[in-house]
């Protein structure tokens, strides 16, 4: 077997923050044509399908392998993100060797088979990438929950293209500089799914965080590099631990002959009986009492919500999934709106309750605002981070007075005047940022949110917002009155991204600045990467990316938010 010589699979090397608008850029290459962006959005896609190089259907799966189903991750799904990962890791050159082959689907290992590897270092979705020994030809094993540098034994248990997926069993040799077990707050850390960093220093997370965020951009946007702004250190949340605002435990439905038997012995429930989290890797229910980045109040309610369904557990027929969401108490004279909404926002309770029904109302301070929402509907989990969120949009926006102020200076701009926020859901960054604003025009596919977000408008004394609901894109039809060189428009879409149809109208409206908050920095950085290359091929000015930095909304864990900025040069 030939030596294979793995790329490096870590980012560039932390650079300082931006300070804000960054060096006029080159203009992009025409390399990156319409083309070029599809290619690299699908471009892991391509690797992951039975073509070789050269077009063509490659050779059979070997005997072992041929009975396994080869499926495809969802395009910016985790799994396809490993994908990418696993593909820089094995490097280029083994990459087309295996499709030339035609071999890709051949696992050199077996089912089950234990081994023991290095890792050489950790996939944007927090698990360990490993190369296994030298003996076997390239291939990649993922496993969970081990750090760059540490000797592992792992267990196989299912094979993807040019990689397996692997169970930690041991860690022999740890990474003594930044595994620390002691700083681990969760007795079931390790089994459940939850949380994957809860053994690094805090630091460290928001470190491989940023990395997440270079990376992303490296791997999905299709941009030269010198059209990637530094990217800032990852924003820390106020709190790292209790900070988690919604969880949603699950269990099964009991088996028959349980549902025939009747109510199980509360004090000593039976083993098939797990309200929880899924384990690792699994789709098995695991049994929690108690999640440490949940909020005191979620977790104090947890008990008495699990005791009442170990007593009744018999007389459910399908597998449940609960819902806890940390609340503002709203006092009944409150809820029915029979108070001014004024008297509200000055004597809004601070006792925190949990609510439980997907119908119920929830209510959040986020700084001098409140937010009321259906407890079913979209919110972000971690209140703590909101202010700094919110601010660091807002100070974006408006960047230091120099750049405004200053009208010699070739970064002036107009002082924002107008604000649409797509995919707005109850208002969190329309209402914190109204009063910075003369008008602000909202638009959000779920009904039950455009409706939440028109009431906290009025709750909040704020008389310049106007809300829709309905896809998106439909937004640009109702602001063509607003001054493009006055509007901001912000984008918080969901996982999967805005689309191309968003895109078009957002580049035909041409606003001076375009803010992009997302939970998927993957679809980010191809969203952002089209809009740039897009908007360079039109005439007229053409958007750069400004500012680009992590946000971290989900402490102990891999998950890393992500805020682009931006505008017109
Ligand atoms: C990540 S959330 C952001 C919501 C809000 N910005 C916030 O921070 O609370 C994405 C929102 O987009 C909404 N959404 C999904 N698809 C949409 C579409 N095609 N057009 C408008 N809104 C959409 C979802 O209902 C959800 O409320």
């Amino acid at each position: 077997m030939s030596e294979h010589k793995p790329r490096s699979c870590s980012p560039a090397p932390a650079t300082p923050e931006s300070p804000g608008r960054p060096e006029k850029r080159p203009r992009l290459e025409a390399l990156y044509d319409d083309e070029a962006v599809q290619k690299a959005a699908e471009s892991t896609s391509n690797i992951i399908s039975s073509t070789n190089n050269n077009g063509a259907k490659s050779k059979k799966p070997s005997r072992r392998n041929r009975k396994q189903k080869h499926a495809l991750p969802e395009p910016y799904s985790p799994e396809f993100v490993i994908a990418k990962d696993v593909e820089n890791l094995l490097g280029k050159k083994a990459v087309e060797q295996a499709i030339g082959d035609g071999t890709e689907w051949d696992a050199p290992l077996e089912q089950k088979e234990e081994i023991q590897v290095t890792v050489s270092c950790l996939s944007s979705t927090g698990d360990a990438l490993c190369l296994v020994p030298a003996r076997h030809k390239p291939w990649a094993i993922v496993a969970p929950l081990a750090l760059p540098g540490e000797t592992i034994r792992v267990r196989v248990y299912k094979h993807a293209r040019l990689y397996s997926h692997a169970d930690l069993l041991d860690v022999v040799t740890p990474n003594p500089e930044w595994r620390d077990m002691d700083r681990v707050q969760c007795k079931y850390f390790g089994k459940c799914a939850g949380c994957q960093y809860q053994m690094l220093s805090y630091k460290k997370q928001l470190d491989l965080k940023r990395d997440v965020v270079v990376k992303a951009y490296q791997n999905f946007s299709n941009l030269p590099e010198s059209a990637i702004t530094p990217i800032g250190t990852t924003i820390a949340s106020p709190l790292e631990y209790g900070y988690r605002t919604k969880i949603t435990p699950h269990f099964d439905a009991p088996p028959k002959s349980a549902q025939k038997a009747g109510a199980v012995d509360s004090e000593n429930p039976p083993d098939w009986l797990k309200i929880g989290f899924n384990q690792v890797g699994t789709r098995k229910v695991m049994d929690i009492e108690e999640c440490p980045i949940a909020t005191p109040t979620l977790n104090e309610s947890l008990g008495p919500l699990r005791k009442n369904i170990i007593e009744k557990i018999h007389t459910y027929k399908k597998g449940v999934s609960l819902l806890l969401r940390d609340s503002l108490e709203i006092p009944p004279t409150q809820a029915n709106e029979s108070q001014k909404f004024t008297d509200i926002l000055t004597s809004s309770s601070e006792k925190h309750v949990c609510v439980t029904d997907h119908k119920g109302t929830v209510r959040e301070r986020v700084g001098d605002k409140l937010f009321e929402y259906v407890a079913g509907s979209f919110f972000q989990n971690n209140n703590s981070v909101l202010l700094p969120l919110t601010s660091y949009v807002r100070d974006a926006i408006f960047p230091p007075s120099s750049t405004i102020a200053d009208p010699s200076s070739h970064t002036a701009r107009p002082r924002p005047t107008h604000l649409v926020d797509a995919y707005c859901g109850s208002g969190l960054f329309a209402l914190t940022l109204a009063p910075h604003f003369g008008t602000v025009a909202g638009i959000e596919l779920s009904a039950d949110s455009i409706r939440s977000a028109t009431h906290n408008a009025a709750l909040n004394g704020l008389t310049n917002c106007r809300f829709m609901a309905g896809d998106a894109a439909h937004i640009f039809d109702t602001v063509q009155d607003f001054p493009r060189a006055e509007t901001v428009l912000i984008i918080d879409p969901p996982r999967k991204g805005t689309d191309e149809r968003f895109i078009e109208q957002l580049l035909a409206f041409a606003c001076e600045t375009v803010v992009y908050v997302s939970c998927n920095v993957h679809t980010q950085a191809r969203d952002v990467g089209m809009i740039l290359r897009k908007s360079e091929e039109r005439d007229g000015r053409r958007y750069v990316l400004e500012t680009l930095r992590g946000f971290d909304l989900f402490p102990q864990t891999a998950h890393v938010e992500s805020v682009a900025v931006l505008r017109l040069e």
